[in-house]
């Protein structure tokens, strides 16, 4: 499961980012390699954040920064021959029949944004980092509180095959709005398993009272947004898996992805905020449903609800320590 699912959203970001041959080319596998290096570099230990007088020694930099600088090369390498396809294209209007991936988007907004080649490539490996491991997480946990509450997974299960006309083959955009218990599962699977508990770290302009603590200006801040998912000032049963809190009438019922209040905070708030919120959405939204739709699952012959290992590996996101191992029954 845990395979499947991070090939699909790999997949569908490269697709989105650098057009429809990507899979067919063997890109796809390329990108995947270079994000999970990137996610190790960005989540492992840095010395200069400990002692930052080190990172001033220009030996020190260069160790710290050798591995940095070779995958560097190697998204240089893979971005600057894809954005040069895409501009040839462009340049001798050949574009025209092909879908407007991102890099054709940004491509053309190039002059008037004045972006340059740097700043391209940049946004295009923060897609590929922020897009990526984020969803495949939420599925995975999704699929994993799942089974291990069989009852819950029928009730979603129940709701699906609802909301889909009989004989048709996959669940569609078009049947997703019926679906509120879908949607309750997936905030409840971020709630208690925000895929970037920390969020980005933040910088405050301003000083600023929080709490009766001052923040003086120009200072980093990192929210908690793992701890206030399990504060139980604001949840009640905080540490089980109820999906039922976010259905309207309930306690969190109108709890949404992009909160007013800041006891769930999966994508953060304000400004700086996911700007994924939506795609990741919509993308878990089709991917879970459709499991939901086409499959009946089942825990490997032998092994117990209770003994899903929930162990989680920490870096700049969360994920899970064990691959999720499901047996599929077509429904
Ligand atoms: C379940 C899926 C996702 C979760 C939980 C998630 C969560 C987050 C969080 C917590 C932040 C930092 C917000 C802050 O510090 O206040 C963030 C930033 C960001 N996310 Fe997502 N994200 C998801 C999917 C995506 C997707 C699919 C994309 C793009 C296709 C994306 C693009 C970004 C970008 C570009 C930023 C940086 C924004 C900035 O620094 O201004 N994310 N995301």
């Amino acid at each position: 499961m845990s395979e499947l699912l991070h090939s699909f959203v790999n997949n569908l970001v490269c697709r989105a980012v650098s057009g429809k041959f990507s899979m067919e080319e063997g890109r796809n596998r390329l990108f995947r390699e270079l994000t999970d290096i990137n996610a190790g570099l960005l989540g492992g230990f840095h010395i200069q954040d400990y002692f930052p007088s080190l990172g001033r020694i220009e030996l020190v930099r260069k160790v710290a920064c050798a591995k940095t600088r070779r995958v560097r090369k190697r998204w240089d390498d893979l971005l600057d021959k894809l954005i040069d396809d895409h501009a040839a294209r462009m340049a001798t209007h050949q574009d025209e029949d092909d879908d407007k991936d991102f890099i054709y988007v940004l491509l053309s907004l190039q002059k008037e944004y004045g972006l340059t080649r740097d700043h391209i490539k940049a946004i295009l490996i923060d897609m590929f980092e922020a897009g990526t491991d984020t969803s495949y997480m939420t599925l995975e946990f999704a699929m994993t509180e799942l089974i291990r509450k069989p009852h819950l997974m029928k009730k979603l299960q129940e709701e699906v095959r609802r909301n889909v006309p009989a004989g048709q083959e996959m669940v569609t955009e078009d049947n997703l709005p019926g679906m509120t218990y879908l949607k309750a599962v997936i905030k409840e699977t971020l709630r208690l398993h925000p895929p970037v508990p920390l969020l980005l770290p933040h910088y405050s302009l301003d000083a600023c009272e929080v709490a009766g603590y001052t923040i003086p200006a120009n200072t980093r801040v990192v929210v908690n947004a793992w701890a206030l998912g399990r504060h139980s000032g604001y949840w009640e049963r905080e540490n089980e898996f109820v999906p039922e809190r976010f259905l309207s009438g309930d306690v969190a019922g109108g709890v949404d992805l992009k909160p007013n209040e800041f006891q769930f905070l999966a994508f953060g708030s304000g400004r700086r905020m996911c700007p994924g919120v939506h795609s990741a959405s919509a993308t878990i939204e089709a991917m879970l449903s459709n499991l939901m739709y086409r499959f009946d699952w089942q825990l490997p012959a032998g092994m117990k609800a209770e003994d899903v290992d929930m162990t989680e590996v920490f870096g700049i996101t969360v994920s899970r320590k064990e691959k999720l191992l499901l047996v599929p029954q077509a429904a």
